[in-house]
Formats: C-alpha cells, structure tokens, sequence
C-alpha cells in the first residue's frame, strides 16, 4: 500500500533537470516549480529547450539527471500514477482523419475512461458541437487544434499541458482557447503552455520561464520582466528627415529630446511599443520566426 501523503502545494517540480541527445545538451539543469492554479508559460526561441522539457513531463523522454515531480509523483518511478493526471495538446496533430470529430472523441474518452457525456461538454466548450458529426479530413487547421484540445479535456485532469495551443487560429477561436484555460486555473487546475506569441503571454499567463540552449534565463510575471528588461526608446523623424533615437532613460538623451521638442522642427514622434516581444527579443538576443 502507498503511503499517504500530504497534497503538495506545488503542481510541477522540475529540479536539476538535464536532458541530452547523444552528447547534446538540450537541456541544461533546469529548476521550475509551478504552484496550483497557475498559468505558465515556457517561452525562448526556437531550439531552446521547451518541447523537450515537455517530453519528459508526459513520458516521452527520461532525464538524462536530475527530477520532475508533478502533484509529489516522479515521473520515472510513478509512472502509472502521474498519466491520468494530465491532458497534452501537441503542437503537430494526429486525429483519425476519416472519423467525424465526435468519433474521433468517443475513442479516446473510451481509451481514458472518461464518461460520454464530457464528449458533448468538451465539444461544445471548443465550439466544434455543430461540426462534431463532420469528418475530420474536413476540418480546418483551427478546428484541428480545437478538437485536440477537447480532446485533453475529456479525463478533466488536473493538469493540462499544450505545445502553441492557439496556432492557426483565428482571433475568436483564440479568446475561446484563452477563456477556457483562465477557467481551468480559476477553478484550482494548472496549466502549462508554450508559445511564441507575445500578446498571448501578456494577455493570459500569470509568470514566466524564458529559457535559451536549455538553461533558464528568466522566471517572472509577464509585467515585472518588461518593467525589468524592456528599453524605453523615442524615435524622431525631423523636418530636415534626419533619423534619431533617444534613450528615455538616459539624462543627456532626456535633455536633447525635450530641445527637440522645443524646437518645433520634428515631423514624427513615434514611441517604441513597451511590449512583452521586445523583452524578450532583448533577453534572448533572438528574433521569432514569424
Ligand atoms: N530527437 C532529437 N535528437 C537530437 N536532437 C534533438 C532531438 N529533439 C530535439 N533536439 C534538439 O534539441 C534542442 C531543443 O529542441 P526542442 O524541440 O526541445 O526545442 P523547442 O524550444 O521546443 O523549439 P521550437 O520552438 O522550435 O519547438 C534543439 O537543438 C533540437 O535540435
């Protein structure tokens, strides 16, 4: 018999994890803990290190050294405890193309023991209830992602992974993604995601890790690392169309732009976006693929 424990606080517990591909690190003594109830994002560029990580939390993969723990379960040695804990959207697809959606459900709700009727409540939540009896190898690359993520949901496990959940989606589609998972952390559940889009970050993750080649760099709220990191820049365009930029947190730059200013000889004034992108185009020193 398992002994009893105490529920731990943490949901994710990451310590010291090293993972290698042949004499590669990917990644590099990796430290993370992820409470309950939170929404984090694992960011960096590509290469970095974040779909590995993954790989070892869902079982993919074991640590080269080092441990992951998910709700106090290690991922190695308790296996068949920690896979009915999570739901994974992948970022590549892999749907039964001929089945309908709702076919395509009715597996895996079978595979995970889940009741039938999460089939109808997850596809509703994702808004593919009226295409559910529609072949999947109709389905739009957005209503392709949706069903993968009613798909996780279907055990309404306590924690939920997902590889860019809101590529290729549309604006709409995105904001249902984005309510579903505030819901779930609402509601005491953790959610742990990667993407590459900026706005998304500010808009719905409440910290964090920025990693590049494997190693953490920075660990956050989206607001505190742009406070930190983010320059504070003006450009001027001038009637004579000379070009200058001006550090705003810089004495001698603060003095010439308000000359500037006086001298009423400015044609444009544009202020640089105090935006999550470029913080983490400065803490990186990379630029996304866009
Ligand atoms: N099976 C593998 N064998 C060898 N090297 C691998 C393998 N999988 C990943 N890598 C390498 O490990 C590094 C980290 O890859 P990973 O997929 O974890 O990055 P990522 O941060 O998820 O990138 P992306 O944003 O492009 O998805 C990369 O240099 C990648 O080439």
């Amino acid at each position: 018999m398992q002994p009893e424990r105490d529920a731990p606080s943490s949901a994710i517990r990451i310590q010291n994890l090293t993972v290698k591909y042949g004499d590669f690190t990917a990644v590099d003594s990796l430290d993370l803990e992820i409470p309950r109830g939170e929404l984090f994002g694992l960011l960096g560029p590509n290469g970095a290190g974040k779909s590995t990580t993954i790989r070892v939390m869902i079982g993919q993969r074991k640590p080269s050294s080092g441990t992951v723990q998910i709700l106090g379960h290690d991922v190695v040695r308790e296996w068949s405890t920690i896979k009915p804990l999570f739901g994974y959207v992948p970022d590549r697809e892999n749907h039964f193309e001929e089945f309908t959606g709702r076919r395509n459900l009715r597996f895996f709700a079978d595979l995970y023991g889940a009741p039938h009727e999460r089939i109808e409540s997850c596809l509703a939540m994702v808004e593919l209830d009226e295409a559910g009896d529609l072949p999947v190898k109709g389905y739009s690359l957005g209503m392709r992602r949706k069903l993968l993520l009613a798909r996780a949901l279907l055990h309404d496990p306590p924690i939920l992974y997902l590889d860019e959940p809101t590529a290729n989606l549309d604006i709409h589609s995105s904001a249902v993604v984005h309510r579903i998972l505030r819901e779930r952390v609402a509601a005491g559940k953790t959610v742990l995601l990667t993407t590459h889009n900026m706005p998304e970050v500010e808009a719905i993750c409440d910290r964090v890790a920025i990693i590049n080649r494997g190693k953490l760099i920075a660990l956050d709220t989206p607001t505190h690392l742009k406070q930190a990191h983010t320059e504070r820049k003006v450009d001027l365009v001038t009637v004579d169309h000379q070009r200058l930029v001006f550090d705003l947190d810089d004495a001698a730059d603060q003095q010439q732009f308000a000359e500037w200013i006086r001298s009423g000889k400015l044609a444009t004034i544009r202020t640089r976006e105090f935006d999550f992108h470029a913080t983490f185009l400065k803490l990186t020193g990379t630029a996304f693929d866009e």
